[in-house]
């Protein structure tokens, strides 16, 4: 995966400024060794909810200290907490500091947008939750969920629900090139595997409306409580929660539910940042034409990803699935 570019654009990384002898003392930055660690749970108009590393079922407020500035902190983040960390109503507990990210989960508001923001931070893995019937599934929405995961640091898994509708044979095909791994799950029975895939792991789930992913979380946090079965509810969404929101599992780990995420921009992606996540490509691709698009000709009359294939070093339908994932990520199909 193509970690090092995304490293390079985390935001999160608080500098402290060399000390200089003219500087006053009461200028620098507190040590703060007793600082307790957390990870961010939920944010709400300026307000951080954390938990505490040691004791999960502690859950702290807090603000973001000055020295900050406007660090973004999201769902995900490791943080260093100070102040009031007992969780006790009405106390608030100082955000001093922010963890270097695993991963990011990021998108930009539509692809015309230059600004991308990180949705969730530190998932070690995106379940795709997709319905197999009802609504049918949209390929090109999994395909950018993707181009997110590879260009993110996450580890994509496809989640089929639904199964008692249809059979997932046909969309597993259109996958197996790419290797993602995979659940299918239905309502009526119970979810194991998906269990296991959760297990002791921090996950994030994105999915549209209606494809089951409410069902889900409720039968993996019994406590979560999220209403389901309301599609049609009019002014659904509007007043429901839009952000991420990390719920603990009863068998360890978290599932960071993103319910206002049904669209991924992919403006901040670069074509380069996709092919890196092929190995049998990445090095080819430094000789393509600056500013290749890898999609070949007519787009990319230059581009040598071909010559892989032709020369035996890569399969011809990783190509086609690579070339796949390259469009999406200029497509409209959210
Ligand atoms: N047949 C069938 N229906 C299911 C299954 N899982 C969920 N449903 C139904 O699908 C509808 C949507 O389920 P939700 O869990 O609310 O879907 P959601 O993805 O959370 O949708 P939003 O709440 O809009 O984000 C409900 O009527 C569920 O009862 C399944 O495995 N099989
Ligand atoms: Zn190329």
């Amino acid at each position: 995966m193509a970690r090092r570019d995304w490293r390079r654009l985390d935001e999160s990384d608080v500098r402290v400024r060399p000390g200089k002898g003219s500087r006053p003392r009461s200028k620098r930055r507190p040590a703060h060794t007793d600082a307790v660690p957390a990870m961010v749970v939920s944010v709400d108009r300026g307000r951080w909810r954390c938990a505490v590393e040691a004791d999960p079922g502690s859950v702290v407020t807090a603000m973001r200290a000055r020295e900050l500035g406007r660090t973004p902190i999201v769902v995900g983040d490791r943080v260093r907490l100070v102040g009031d960390v007992s969780g006790r109503p009405d106390t608030l507990a100082r955000i001093v500091g922010v963890e270097e990210r695993d991963s990011v989960l990021r998108r930009t508001a539509d692809d015309t947008d230059p600004f991308e923001r990180v949705v969730v931070a530190n998932a070690e893995q995106l379940l795709i939750v997709t319905s197999l019937a009802d609504p049918a599934p949209r390929t090109g929405f999994i395909d950018r969920c993707l181009v997110a995961c590879y260009t993110g640091g996450l580890q994509p898994v496809l989640c089929l629900t639904k199964a008692d509708l249809a059979t997932p044979d046909g969309l597993l095909a259109s996958y197996a090139d790419l290797e993602v791994p995979f659940v299918v799950t239905r309502h009526d029975r119970d979810v194991p595997e998906l269990i296991d895939v959760l297990h002791d792991r921090v996950s994030a789930l994105v999915g549209h409306s209606g494809v089951g992913k409410s069902t889900l979380v409720n039968r993996v946090v019994p406590e979560a409580g999220l209403a389901t079965g309301e599609v049609s509810a009019v002014g659904k969404g509007r007043h429901t929660s839009v952000s991420a929101v990390a719920l603990p599992l009863p068998c360890g780990g978290w599932v960071i539910d993103t319910p206002g995420l049904r669209s991924f921009g992919l403006a901040h992606v670069t074509p380069d940042e996709v092919v890196a996540a092929f190995p049998e490509f990445a090095e080819a691709a430094e000789e393509c034409p600056s500013n290749c698009g890898h999609l070949g000709p007519p787009d990319d009359p230059g581009c040598v990803l071909d010559d892989v294939v032709t020369s035996g070093a890569a399969r011809r339908s990783r190509l086609v699935s690579l070339r796949r994932l390259l469009a999406s990520r200029a497509g409209t199909d959210s």
